[in-house]
């Protein structure tokens, strides 16, 4: 391996740090309803996605996820009812500069109103009817397990469409969550 090639594999070593949250509410009948959105700018515009966005050099994962669930939804969650959930990787072999890590916290207790911000359209889904279509293709390997209360880590490297998962690693931490 020449010396160029060794120092941008080293390069790639920096993944971007990124939160999301789910926020969920038990329903009338019984089940249970996660807060998802239209994605309406920026990477992944148009998807249906959690909450979530950068997190600031000056804040934690869980900070940001506090910040960016007021931000893009008005609704307020403390950092102590925010439990980590998951934490995935994101390789873009085709665009190293999208690769990212992201913390995933999902919470129970919250206040406030969902209300359309500048970033998305909020809507409540049953979690067992998630809109499967309109979601990013690595959702399917995690979303549902962590929504039923599982704790995981998991890699993912997409393909060169920069859409389709290539591969996934997928390490299950544990099984349920204490309350
Ligand atoms: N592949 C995949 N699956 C699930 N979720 C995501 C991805 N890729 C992603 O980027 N995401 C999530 C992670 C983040 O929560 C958002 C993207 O955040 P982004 O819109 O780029 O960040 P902003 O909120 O616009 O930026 P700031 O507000 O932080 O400036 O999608």
């Amino acid at each position: 391996m020449n010396a160029e090639i060794g120092f941008l594999k080293e390069c790639r070593v920096t993944l971007t740090p990124m939160c999301l949250v789910f926020l969920t509410r038990p329903t009338p009948d019984g089940r249970r309803e996660v807060l998802l959105g239209r994605k309406k700018t920026g990477f992944g515009a148009g998807k249906i996605v959690g909450l979530g966005g950068h997190v600031e050099p000056n804040e934690t994962a869980v900070q940001a996820a506090a910040r960016e669930t007021a931000e893009e939804s008005s609704l307020v969650v403390a950092v102590g009812d925010l439990r980590e959930a998951a934490n995935l990787t994101f390789r873009f072999p085709a665009r190293p500069a999208w690769d990212m890590q992201v913390a995933v916290f999902v919470a129970d207790q919250f206040t406030g109103d969902a209300h359309e911000s500048e970033e998305i359209a909020p809507r409540w889904y049953p979690t067992d009817d998630l809109p499967v279509q309109d979601v990013w293709d690595d959702n399917q390997y995690w979303l549902p397990q962590v929504l039923e209360g599982q704790q995981l880590n998991a890699e993912f490297e997409f393909a060169d469409d920069c859409e389709t998962v290539a591969t996934v690693q997928i390490v299950r931490v544990s099984e349920n969550q204490p309350e």
